[in-house]
């Protein structure tokens, strides 16, 4: 019923000329693929993928932009230059952002409403610390986190909003969630979603699980009954690594 969705975010790796190398690598393996595959790259690389992945049935997505559309933002990307690429997503709010970069769920609810309302899907990253997990408080920071994120959105726009939990704790470290660890919080975060659009909507959105994703655990991850897609950090770089997430 809900269109799996695989994706790669590259966070900041790669040059151009690998980005296309390594479409060029992908593109026949992945062509007959029954599910939604993704390249999220750094925004210097997206015209260039934009070109190589062009009647291939591979998506591209940026890792952030800004919710204007113009206007004296230094080293900002707007949604306007997105669109105009034809990116057809953008991933908001990942923990590195959020950590790193100031971004906060008010930022990120700003970016959302921008994306949809210029045609961007945006993939929107949740998922709470390890502090947070062993304070026994993982649900309550994730839907905190959902709510705010999602305000204002509406009911028609829900279902092209794709959510990635990603426990920051599982990001890059080797330690992934328990496939039903993961899928124990995703289910929450579809509950929440009920609460907030209904059941017949929540049940339309897609919730991917991000942390040490590869091809070894991915199967068993997307096996899960609320798990719809995996956004890989680390093993998305390599061409054989990826090919074979899209295969799980
Ligand atoms: O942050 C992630 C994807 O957005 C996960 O990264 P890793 O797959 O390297 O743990």
């Amino acid at each position: 019923m809900r269109k799996p969705i695989i994706a790669g975010n590259w966070k900041m790796h790669k040059t151009i000329g690998e980005a296309v190398d390594f479409v060029n690598g992908i593109k026949d393996q992945v062509k007959d693929s029954t599910v939604d595959v993704v390249i999220c790259a750094p925004a210097l690389l997206l015209p260039a993928l934009k070109e190589a992945t062009k009647g291939t049935n591979i998506n591209v997505a940026a890792q952030n932009m800004h919710w204007e559309e113009k206007g004296a933002f230094t080293g900002e990307i707007s949604p306007i230059m997105l669109k105009d690429l034809g990116v057809e997503y953008c991933v908001l709010g990942h923990s590195e952002r959020r950590q790193y970069f100031n971004e906060t769920d008010e930022t990120v609810n700003k970016k959302v409403l921008s994306a949809l309302s210029h045609g961007i899907l945006p993939i929107m990253c949740i998922g709470e610390t390890l502090e947070d997990r062993e304070e026994g408080k993982t649900n309550d920071v994730v839907n905190a986190q959902v709510i705010a994120g999602l305000e204002n959105v509406s009911a028609d726009d829900i279902e092209k909003v794709v959510l990635a939990y990603e426990p920051i704790w599982a990001i890059g470290t080797g330690k992934t969630a328990t496939p039903e660890q993961a899928n124990e919080v995703i289910a929450e975060i579809r509950n929440t979603l009920v609460k907030l659009y209904g059941q017949e909507k929540a049940d339309k959105v897609r919730i991917q699980y991000g942390g040490s994703v590869k091809p070894a655990n991915v199967s068993e991850i997307m096996s899960q009954s609320d798990i719809d897609g995996a956004l890989v950090g680390g093993a998305s770089l390599k061409t054989d690594d990826f090919v074979a997430l899209v295969k799980y």
